[in-house]
């Protein structure tokens, strides 16, 4: 449903500063009637994807297909097909939900008994149901977001872009509206790509696309991605975490990385990971804060194809490489 073939986009540099590379030679596809979830680190080139995709900014080249039209030769067909949930509102504050609703519905050519019916259906999943006079500054977070996701459904679209539309929920609000949206995305079969820093967002989608620094560096579906590190890993937890892993390299002879308080041990030997936890509490018990074995969650794959955590650019980290080399 979505074609992305060659994407690259260089923004002009200013001031004598070199242009700067944001997507390159990006080739993707996405299915019809699937969820796709687009990570990567801050910087990875998530925003410049989007504003393409939404016909906010021209690539340098490529090319991109929605439904099979193209999204520079025919961006009108294209847009026909899309609604877009961008991250800053898009919903008049100092009016009601039902103004919102109808003002929206009406702009795309809905009236009468068709936009009531649509808009009925739409309070009936989105959790507004009883708050139709409300304005909607007055709702909490989490509703007003639902009015955004309403509001961009009514008119059926058969492909929604939403741009971290749960950044600022609760995690109680950002799951409300996870599920309304994933219901309806399998009720309509609709084709949802989404911008998400937040992995636990991740295991609901039928694929994951992980950008960094312009690349796409996997896509896959989560269950894919996480078999990628396949067995479970040693997470061990420091005060100095930082002091600690190359020592703890150099001690075990294994590779390990850093991410803030915690180091990773991500191929346990197969003697299993017992001995390990022993030999690490006889060198190091006064150091360590915790120890514990855990299958891989899709942000551990996060960081371990991309180096870095989602929401922090480049944590001191130190990568498996630069602790072997320091063996
Ligand atoms: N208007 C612009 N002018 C120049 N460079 C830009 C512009 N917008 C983005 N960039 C650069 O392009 C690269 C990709 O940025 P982009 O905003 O697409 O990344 P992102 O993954 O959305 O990051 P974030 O998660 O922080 O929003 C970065 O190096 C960024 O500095």
């Amino acid at each position: 449903m979505i074609r992305i073939d060659d994407l690259s986009h260089a923004y002009p540099g200013r001031r004598g500063k070199p242009a700067r590379l944001a997507l390159r030679d990006l080739t993707l596809g996405v299915a019809e009637g699937s969820f796709t979830i687009l990570a990567g680190p801050n910087g990875s080139g998530k925003s410049t994807l989007f504003r393409i995709l939404c016909g906010l900014c021209l690539p340098s080249s490529g090319r991109v297909r929605i439904g099979g039209h193209d999204l520079l030769a025919a961006p009108a067909a294209a847009r026909a097909l899309m609604s877009v949930v961008f991250q800053s509102p898009a919903v008049d504050k100092q009016l009601s939900v039902a103004e919102n609703l109808a003002l929206h519905g009406r702009l795309y050519g809905l009236s009468g008994k068709a936009l009531a019916a649509r808009r009925d259906e739409a309070l009936a999943w989105s959790g507004l149901e009883g708050r139709l006079g409300d304005r909607v500054g007055t709702l909490s977070g989490g509703l007003a977001r639902q009015v955004e996701l309403a509001k961009c459904l009514l008119t059926y679209p058969r492909v929604l872009l939403l741009d971290e539309p749960t950044s600022g929920l609760d995690p109680a609000a950002r799951r409300a509206f996870l599920d309304a949206l994933t219901a309806i995305q399998r009720q309509r079969k609709m084709t949802v790509l989404m911008t998400s820093h937040v992995f636990s967002e991740a295991e609901d989608a039928d694929k994951v696309a992980i950008l960094r620094d312009g690349d796409l560096l996997a896509h896959d579906s989560p269950a894919a991605l996480r078999r990628q590190l396949g067995r479970d890993m040693l997470v061990v937890t420091a005060r100095d975490a930082e002091a600690l892993a190359p020592r703890l390299g150099q001690t075990l002879g294994l590779a390990v990385s850093r991410h803030g308080a915690e180091i990773r041990i991500e191929a346990i030997p197969a003697s299993g990971p017992v001995p390990l936890i022993d030999a690490i509490l006889s060198a190091f018990r006064g150091d360590i804060q915790s120890i514990a074995v855990r299958q891989p969650t899709l942000e551990d794959v996060f960081i371990h194809i991309t180096g870095t955590t989602a929401s922090r650019p480049r944590p001191g980290s130190v990568s498996a490489a630069s602790v072997e080399a320091a063996q």
